[in-house]
């Protein structure tokens, strides 16, 4: 790693991890560069079961890698964790509250647990807007409520580096609204937030770098703008069933993915070409198929999301996009290879 590192919060190179015991031995995390910039949130993004909380559990030393290096602001862990330890805050799962305490006083058994001064809490709780609400016990708190606490636990600290895995699932769109605040925030303090979801919209409004894996693997990294800019931005079809026109159009050919509103986006015609919204709409009406609506379609996270993802499961992963910030550290090992730990470590 020649690179100067504090350009970086954390990074990984050929990161691998097959679970022992299982019938197929398919990597959850396979030869995996991750570049996560200082400064900033940056979305770790990928279909369930791709990997994405293997990965976080690998950089805070809960599980060890098979193989790799992890790096957090230049420092190698899990070898060297504890000079960094206090640099990382992370929410893996919901943290365990007692529910007849108020969320100050929880907060304070903790702070002293940690050996963080008293004064952190209420300061942590302002960060949160949990402020007005400390005196409340824990279980009269709604889900969004109880995940800001969870944050304001992971601040006592005050690390530079915050890792949130999925924090709004379940949320409503107020919860939502309330975390990505809190993230914003904190990158305006100069921390790091490194935050895996599948909710693609709300990492567009909040990110400014992404990475997308899928089957344990990068397929895209860099800027939103740049990966939305690189994107085929194609036509938006809306028809009576989505799923029979999605099964003519690719049979025929066309590069097409629906997206969560039932809404299709097709992307390439038959020869591979951007589609033409006039003769995408004559192939659907020579066959029955009458769009409801059909217009040009701007490139959206969830759609680049849905097609690199698509390809991926095909076996036909598009190039990533060009990154803007420097690339990864160096390059994975041919698919099928070994791949040794670098300093022999590191085995299960
Ligand atoms: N403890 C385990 N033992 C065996 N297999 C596991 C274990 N944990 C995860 N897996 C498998 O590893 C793969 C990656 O799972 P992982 O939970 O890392 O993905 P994810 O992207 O976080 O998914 P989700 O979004 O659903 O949380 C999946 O196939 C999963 O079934």
């Amino acid at each position: 790693m020649s690179e100067p590192t504090t350009a970086w919060a954390l990074r990984t190179a050929g990161l691998h991890k097959t679970y022992p015991g299982r019938r197929v031995p398919v990597p959850a995390v396979d030869r995996l560069d991750l570049n996560v910039p200082a400064g900033g949130v940056h979305g770790f993004l990928g279909p369930n079961g791709s990997g994405k909380t293997t990965t976080i559990r690998m950089v805070l030393g809960l599980i060890r890698a098979d193989a790799g290096r992890i790096e957090i602001f230049g420092t190698e862990v899990p070898r060297h964790l504890p000079e960094v330890v206090n640099r990382v805050g992370a929410i893996v799962e919901q943290p365990k509250f007692f529910p007849a305490f108020t969320a100050r006083r929880n907060l304070e058994l903790l702070a002293t647990g940690i050996g963080v001064p008293d004064e952190r809490v209420g300061a942590v709780l302002e960060e949160v807007g949990l402020a007005q609400r400390s005196r409340d016990r824990y279980k009269t708190y709604s889900l969004g409520m109880k995940q800001r606490l969870a944050i304001a636990a992971t601040l006592l600290k005050d690390p530079d580096l915050l890792i949130f895995d999925e924090p709004t699932n379940g949320l409503d769109p107020a919860g939502i609204h309330a975390i990505r605040q809190t993230m914003r925030h904190l990158t305006q303090q100069g921390k790091t937030v490194l935050v895996s979801s599948h909710i693609l919209a709300e990492v567009q409004q909040v990110a400014d770098t992404v990475s997308i894996i899928g089957r344990g693997r990068l397929l895209a990294e860099g800027r939103v703008d740049d990966i939305l800019a690189g994107a085929a931005h194609g036509v938006r079809v809306r028809v009576p069933d989505p799923p029979a026109a999605h099964r003519l159009l690719t049979e025929a050919g066309f590069g097409c993915v629906t997206a969560a509103d039932g809404a299709m986006n097709v992307s390439t015609a038959p020869d591979g070409s951007p589609v033409d919204p006039g003769g995408l709409n004559r192939f659907l009406a020579e066959r029955g198929v009458y769009a409801s609506e059909l217009s040009r379609d701007l490139a959206n996270l969830e759609q680049v999301f849905l097609q690199l993802t698509a390809a991926d499961t095909l076996g036909t992963v598009p190039p990533a996009p060009p990154a803007t910030h420097p690339p990864v550290l160096r390059q994975p090992p041919p698919a099928g290879a070994d791949v040794p730990p670098p300093d022999g470590s590191g085995r299960r």
